[in-house]
């Protein structure tokens, strides 16, 4: 039996699984997110992660209508979130393009529709500073249509979360953000908490990932003796406690894997609970490190960090 996954409850009473699987892949061959998503629903993720940004809709579409006609689960199951990329802000852009997010995926709605950043381009990569406030109006009118059952924001820091939520009818239900051992967000997972806007913790394992070479000279969660004794302590590996780390901090997590002996291991979280002490000794791990510094919209006007 795959390990059961709890539900968040987001502010608009809708269940949020605290675990999904992300979907982000920088080299991928064809077939391989396809056979990811269908692996993953196998081993017992229900929550999936994507963006039209990740030119995978299609497949990630194909593995979960195969895990629906197979009766593994049903649509009722699944939690799936897609994302609106930063060249179509424009208010008039979003519920076509959402529809066409559908049409990729094969669905009839998606589970949450997210702003991917607050930053808006045109096709050429330019700044066109579209206000997010703007573009929050299109995503409220996709809501209204039932193309999503919810909606929220990816990237925000904390006084554009808080302008949102100045003018915003509805309000968003998450904000994703970089968060792992390295990069906490104390400060800015409080304010979410605080505005019950809850955060979804993307790139979880951080410097841990083996995706990530480039930073291995900063990795300190790697090469600290008390981190490794850890993972001991619980016989658990030192991904498994960066993920048990976020999620009990009341943080939804994501992580990728297309390997299928990785995406169980990180569903095998909810079986141990680290003391608060142990608690505190990952939070003193913290670098505010970003290994996605989207240094390319730096320049922008709504450039979040
Ligand atoms: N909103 C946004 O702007 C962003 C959203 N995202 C979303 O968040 C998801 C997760 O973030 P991502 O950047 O992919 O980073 P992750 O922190 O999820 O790391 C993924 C990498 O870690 C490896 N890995 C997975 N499990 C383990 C494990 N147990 N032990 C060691 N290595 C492991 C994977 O390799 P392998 O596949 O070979 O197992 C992969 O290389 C994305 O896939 C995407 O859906 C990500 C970035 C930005
Ligand atoms: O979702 C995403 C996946 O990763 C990309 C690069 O690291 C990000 O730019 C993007 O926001």
């Amino acid at each position: 039996m795959p390990p059961k996954v709890p539900n968040v409850r987001l502010n608009n009473g809708v269940q949020m699984p605290i675990l999904g699987l992300g979907t982000y892949a920088r080299k991928w061959e064809t077939g391989d997110f396809r056979k990811a998503v269908e692996c993953g629903i196998d081993v017992g993720y229900h929550h999936i992660d994507t963006a039209s940004m990740y030119k995978n809709e299609e497949e990630v579409g194909e593995g979960i209508i195969n895990k629906i006609k197979e009766g593994i689960v049903t649509r009722n199951d699944l939690f799936v979130t897609t994302k609106l990329w930063n060249n179509r802000h424009a208010e008039k852009d979003i519920v076509l393009t959402l529809k066409e997010s559908l049409a990729k995926l094969k669905l009839d709605y998606v589970d949450l529709y997210l702003v991917h950043w607050p930053v808006s381009i045109n096709d050429e990569g330019e700044d066109q500073a579209i206000d997010y406030i703007e573009t929050w109006r299109g995503m409220e009118q996709a809501l209204q249509l039932g193309l999503t059952k919810s909606i929220g924001v990816s990237n925000f820091n904390e006084e554009q979360l808080e302008r949102l939520l100045a003018t915003a009818k509805v309000k968003p239900v998450v904000n994703q953000i970089e968060i792992n051992p390295s990069l906490t967000q104390q400060k800015l997972v409080d304010y979410c908490k605080s505005v019950d806007v809850q955060p979804v913790a993307y790139t979880p394992l951080g410097l841990l990932s083996d995706a990530r070479p480039e930073f291995a000279h900063l990795d300190k969660i790697n090469t600290d003796p008390r981190f490794g004794a850890l993972a001991e302590k619980y016989g658990k590996t030192k991904a498994q406690i960066a993920l048990r780390y976020l999620v009990q901090r009341g943080i939804v997590v994501i992580p990728k894997s297309f390997t299928k002996s990785r995406m169980e291991e990180n569903l095998k979280i909810f079986d141990f609970e680290l003391s608060a002490a142990e608690m505190a000794l990952v939070d003193s791990f913290n670098l505010n490190h970003r290994c996605v510094p989207a240094t390319a919209f730096a320049k922008h006007k709504y450039y979040p960090f």
